[in-house]
């Protein structure tokens, strides 16, 4: 079985890329990055470490690297004939993959199985993204032929992958713990055997578990954190009164997790300390500013901070830390982060409220733009 995934950073290589090849693949990795794909070329192999106190290592064997531009023609035929096509580049590099990809579903015959393409990123409707895509660069004909013998299951990824510091390049230190859930109604063709996959029928329900939980409590670690001069999460979190802040935001979007996908509110409750637990991971080094990098793209409409916020307003419930929270992530002025640093010129060249409102796509005077600009000025 053959897989292609484009993104052989962290997630690609010590997530996607160990399960697959758990589960039978050899994988061709498509990145931008020559090092890493000339490492790979060389090696055809690399290591996946376990932050735990037992340390346990796996080899992940059967694999190779194509460059997305100089080796396109390559990467075109690869998709037509994988079996599987996974992504882990960040969702806002989606589209710069569309054009190849779409040549290469064009590309596949029909003799070959369906295929499904899975974007496995950290956003609400990923695959749906990647999709919309897709079709801008394909006739009306093609798009109906892509449609017929491909599908676009979206997924929630979870896995704490910090920044590497390894000796070997290619080497992955990971968390022990995660979580790929894939919708099981977008598949084509028969379910991939791939037992660490959790093939689900209602997805929104976990990724906006994983999202307004695992990320959202995340964010709020890393944005508190940093206006507090910490430096990684584990310090953060060992800071009781910061702590105490992280659980009323985590307590604020259980409520709405709890109520819109009735999950059970001891089991949410269990979720919420294990996932603390899992941040505190004494094994792994991870860094504040990685935790909350691009913040633009996190104060997004769609995304871990303002979604919960909108839909708990929408529901008549009241919110307060996550307001905070909102106006620590513009007040991440993080020089060395590009969304960071385009963020704070938005916000000396517009003001807080015109800022806030275009990010967030919020108008001006709804409620949350107007508290957060109140609390911001504070
Ligand atoms: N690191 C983590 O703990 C987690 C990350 N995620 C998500 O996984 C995705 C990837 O994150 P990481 O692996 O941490 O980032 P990363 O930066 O380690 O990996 C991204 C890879 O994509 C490559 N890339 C960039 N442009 C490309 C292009 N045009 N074509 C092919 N490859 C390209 C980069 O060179 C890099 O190797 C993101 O969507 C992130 O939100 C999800 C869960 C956990
Ligand atoms: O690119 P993003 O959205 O910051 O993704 C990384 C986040 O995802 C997580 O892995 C959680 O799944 C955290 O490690 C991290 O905060």
């Amino acid at each position: 079985m053959k897989a292609l995934h484009f993104g052989a950073g962290n997630i690609g290589r010590g997530f996607i890329g160990k399960i697959l090849a758990d589960a039978g693949y050899s994988i061709t990795f498509v990145d931008v990055n020559h090092e890493v794909i000339d490492a790979l070329n060389e090696m055809n192999s690399y290591h996946v470490h376990y932050a735990e106190e037992d340390k346990r290592s796996f080899e992940i064997t059967n694999v190779q690297g194509l460059h997305s531009q100089k080796d396109e023609a390559q990467v075109i035929e690869a998709i037509a004939s994988a079996d599987l096509v996974t992504t882990a580049v960040g969702a806002h590099i989606l589209p710069h993959i569309a054009a190849t990809l779409a040549k290469g579903l064009i590309a596949r015959p029909t003799s070959q199985p369906p295929l499904n393409v899975i974007a496995c990123e950290n956003a609400l409707g990923g695959t749906d993204l990647l999709k919309a895509e897709v079709e801008k660069h394909l006739s009306s004909e093609d798009w109906d032929y892509v449609l017929e013998i491909v599908g676009f299951p979206n997924a929630a990824v979870d896995r704490i992958v910090p920044i590497q510091n390894q000796t070997n390049l290619l080497d992955v230190l990971v968390e022990p713990f995660f979580e790929w859930v894939v919708e099981r109604k977008n598949m084509k063709g028969d379910l991939p055997p791939v037992t660490d996959i959790h093939f689900v029928d209602a997805l929104e329900a976990y990724i906006e578990r994983k999202l307004f939980t695992v990320n959202t409590g995340h964010a709020a670690t890393a944005y508190f954190g940093y206006l507090d001069n910490k430096k990684t999460i584990q310090e953060v979190l060992e800071d009781e009164a910061i702590k105490r802040q992280v659980r009323s935001v985590l307590e604020e979007t259980g409520r709405l997790i709890c109520e819109k996908h009735t999950f059970d509110s001891e089991d949410h409750e269990r979720y919420i300390e294990k996932i603390l637990q899992r941040f505190l991971n004494p094994f792994i080094v991870d860094e504040v500013t990685r935790v909350a990098r691009q913040p633009i793209k996190k104060l997004g409409h769609n995304e871990r901070l303002v979604s919960p916020a909108v839909q708990l307003l929408d529901k008549g419930i009241e919110i307060d830390a996550l307001y905070d929270v909102i106006v620590a992530a513009l007040k991440f002025d993080y020089p060395q982060d590009d969304e960071a640093e385009e963020l704070q010129k938005k916000l000396n060249d517009s003001g807080i409220q015109k800022a806030f409102s275009s990010i967030s796509g919020l108008a001006e005077d709804h409620t949350i733009v107007k508290e957060v600009a109140r609390r911001y000025a504070q």
